[in-house]
């Protein structure tokens, strides 16, 4: 059946799933805070700034008046940076219908309070019910109509299933979980995970050595999703390994192209946001007041603090005495 889905945020995310959302048959209001992406959407059918020349879906509509984008929501997807997100909530608040489920589609842990996007929701919002959509998903690939699948979690599995429904298409396929906590670690920590990829090859110590490294920290993220109350079996999915493979491969991904730069000792001024690099810090601090044993993420947070170097990040990792699991 066909719904009327918001889309908060015209970047690059959020253009590509309002294109999903348009071509599974549901009226799309796309809300931008820039009247000038507002009007190439409508007009040209295009986000230059943040798609290139990509040619978006005819029925993506796009408007900076939230009000008027919010007005009979049935559906409104959060697609503001991590970091943004609770400011952002806090304004649109009074504009979400009530009991509108509110998706996340941001991946990270807010820096200033270690809230997950999810603990945002709550705060602002407590009588919504929260969902996150989360999985391997670049957004010029959905844009394309690229074949793309990820996981959509709601602790009610019925309405996780409904949003699952809602957007499912013959390009775009999701997959339903009640494991919220578990879904949300996995995207929030992949990004730390690919900036630690992408300097591992960057710095040239190769493919073995990259893989060694995901393979290790794919053990610790399924330790800490365990710790956050998540399920280890969650992170073995889309939105834990899928996620995890095509960050920590792709130069697409922001995250994994920050840490070839970083590697390569090239300029890292300019490049797009790295949320990896944003939470790599508030990860290592939570891990360490839980007592988790998380030593890649607390390696990458040294290493992106500049307390250590790559080459003894990496070597460090890969030369301690450990157990199989660890
Ligand atoms: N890009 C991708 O391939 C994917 C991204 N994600 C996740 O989606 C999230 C967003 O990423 P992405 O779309 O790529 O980021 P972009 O940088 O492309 O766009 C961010 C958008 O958020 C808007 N924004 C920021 N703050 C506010 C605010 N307070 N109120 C309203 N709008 C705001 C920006 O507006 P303005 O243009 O005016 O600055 C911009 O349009 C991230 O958490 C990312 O991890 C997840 C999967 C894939
Ligand atoms: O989350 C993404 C792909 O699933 C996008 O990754 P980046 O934020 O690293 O570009």
């Amino acid at each position: 059946m066909s719904k009327k889905i918001v889309i908060l945020g015209g970047g690059a995310w959020g253009t590509a799933l309002g294109c999903m959302a348009a071509q599974n048959g549901h009226e799309v209001m796309l809300y931008a805070r820039d009247q000038a992406t507002v009007d190439e959407i409508n007009h040209k059918h295009r986000n230059s700034r943040y798609l290139g020349d990509i040619i978006l879906h005819d029925n993506l509509r796009a408007t900076s008046d939230a009000a008027a984008a919010l007005n009979n929501a049935d559906t409104v997807l959060a697609v503001i940076p991590a970091q943004s997100m609770a400011a952002a909530l806090q304004e649109l608040k009074p504009l979400i219908p009530d009991d509108c489920p509110v998706v996340l589609c941001a991946k990270g842990i807010e820096r200033s309070t270690g809230r997950l996007m999810s603990q945002i929701i709550a705060d602002i919002l407590p009588d919504h019910p929260i969902a996150a959509l989360s999985g391997p998903s670049f957004a010029s690939d959905v844009a394309r109509g690229f074949p793309t699948a990820v996981t959509i979690a709601c602790e009610n599995i019925a309405i996780a299933d409904d949003l699952a429904a809602q957007f499912s298409g013959s390009t775009f396929r999701c997959y339903s979980s009640d494991d919220l906590t578990g879904v949300e670690i996995g995207g929030a920590l992949k990004n730390v995970i690919a900036v630690a990829a992408g300097a591992t090859i960057g710095k040239g110590l190769g493919a073995s050595a990259q893989a060694a490294l995901v393979t290790r920290a794919f053990a610790e993220l399924r330790r800490i999703a365990l710790a956050f109350g998540g399920r280890p079996e969650t992170l073995m999915g889309l939105s834990g390994l899928g996620d995890l493979m095509l960050s920590c491969s792709s130069p697409q991904s922001r995250n994994y192209s920050y840490g070839l730069a970083l590697g390569r000792g090239e300029p890292l001024e300019g490049l797009l946001l790295a949320e990896g690099v944003a939470t790599a810090p508030v990860i290592a601090e939570l891990c360490a007041q839980r007592q988790i044993y998380a030593p890649v993420i607390s390696t990458i947070a040294a290493l992106l603090n500049g307390s250590i170097t790559i080459d003894a990040a990496v070597t460090g990792l890969l030369s301690r005495p450990l157990k199989n699991e660890d």
